[in-house]
């Protein structure tokens, strides 16, 4: 599709969405075809823009979360430039966000693609993530997810402490120039874990940050590319769980917590693994509610899906899905979610991968 026709289809959903008179889109229409032959491309209203990066999460296929993709907060940032005012615009978000533990959902858009380059990139994954360090013996400390950036950030002049759980510094690109500054200690709200019934879950020493928020994905609206549109929710339990502290590839701790239940893990058919990660994952729930930080459990999350697809039924819309990556890590049978189908259709606007700008 032309930018022209991208735009006339994203301009005419949303404001039938939003209920705005026919009048009105008529002459925006004009205006954006005009603004397109003049510069080759064209500019969202703030309305636009906020209900435009709503669509987005409502259409992310592989989101369990999308039951509250209206109450979204959007900050428009389209206009930050200077390198201080970037990385004071991605605190402000973060500290929006963690609101001292009542989670946001939170969005903040910077300038969109020009001629094909990006006014902004930031570099991390996630705005919080901890280091991984490989050492000359292939022994790794922190998640090894990270260790290839928190090599490019070694190169850029910083020193982590080399524990397990380092926050890394923020790198954002701007003028093809990698600048980097760290978020200040009391900007990222972090959890301690410990167990409901096991006293002595707690010397694990395990823990994990509240917000999760995504800062590599590029935001499309209408044919316009945002490179940079940082975007955070809360954890559902199992992420961090199942996934970040369980994979043998992440921090690998099934077995550690098998130990601490004295669970026999000589043979697979005792199921250690299971039970351990049934704890693990208790434990995690157990310490977000405890420290009344957001969090939700995957069968709650389901649930809340289950919402999702009525609503969207309601309002004639077909829910898509990619059903490999909404199904739940621990019992995914035991969620509705299993037992049916979804179109993998990839639907506007939405959120893509884009090039990652270190290997
Ligand atoms: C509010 C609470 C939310 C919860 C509990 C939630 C839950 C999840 C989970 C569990 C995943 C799979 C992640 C993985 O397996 O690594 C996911 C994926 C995703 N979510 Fe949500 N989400 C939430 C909010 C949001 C928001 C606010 C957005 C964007 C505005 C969003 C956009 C996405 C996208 C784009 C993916 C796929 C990411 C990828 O392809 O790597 N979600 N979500
Ligand atoms: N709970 C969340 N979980 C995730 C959502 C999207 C992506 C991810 C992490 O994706 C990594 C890349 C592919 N798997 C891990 C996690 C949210 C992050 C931002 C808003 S909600």
């Amino acid at each position: 599709m032309s930018l022209q026709e991208q735009a006339a289809s994203f301009i005419s959903t949303c404001y039938q969405e939003l209920g705005i008179d026919a009048t009105t889109l008529g002459d925006r229409l004009q205006q954006v075809k005009v603004e397109i032959e003049e510069t080759g491309t064209y500019t969202h209203t703030y309305e636009e823009l906020v209900h435009g990066a709503k669509m987005a999460w409502r259409n992310s296929n592989k989101c369990i979360g999308r039951l509250f993709w209206e109450t979204m907060n959007v900050f428009d940032a389209r206009e930050v430039k200077e390198e201080s005012e970037v990385f004071n615009t991605l605190k402000n978000h973060m500290t929006f966000a963690t609101n001292e533990g009542r989670i946001r959902p939170t969005i903040t858009v910077f300038a969109p693609e020009k001629d094909g380059k990006a006014p902004v990139r930031v570099i991390n994954h996630q705005l919080a993530r901890y280091a991984g360090y490989e050492h000359p013996d292939g022994t790794v400390i922190g998640d090894p997810d990270s260790i290839a950036f928190t090599k490019l950030c070694q190169d850029l002049g910083w020193q982590g402490k080399g524990s397990a759980f380092d926050l890394l510094p923020i790198v954002i690109k701007l003028d093809s120039t990698l600048v980097l500054q760290e978020f200040e200690s009391d900007i990222v709200l972090e959890v301690p874990f410990e167990h409901p019934e096991e006293p002595s879950f707690k010397e694990l020493d395990l823990k994990w940050y509240a917000v999760p928020a995504i800062s590599d994905m590029q935001l499309e609206i209408g044919g316009i590319t945002y490179p940079t549109a940082p975007f955070n929710g809360w954890y559902m339990g199992t992420e961090i769980g199942a996934r970040n502290l369980a994979d043998s590839f992440r921090y690998d701790k099934l077995k550690e917590v098998a130990e601490v239940f004295h669970l026999d893990t000589s043979k697979t058919s005792a199921l250690w693994k299971d039970r351990a990660l049934v704890e693990l994952n208790r434990a995690v729930l157990h310490s977000f509610q405890e420290n009344r930080v957001s969090i939700v459990d995957h069968h709650t999350a389901a649930e809340q899906f289950r919402k999702f697809q009525q609503r969207e039924e309601r309002a004639e819309r077909e829910v898509t899905g990619d059903w490999t990556w909404l199904i739940p890590p621990v019992s995914p049978a035991a969620t509705h979610i299993f037992h049916q189908g979804f179109k993998n259709e990839e639907k506007s606007p939405n959120f893509f991968y884009q090039d990652k700008l270190y290997d």
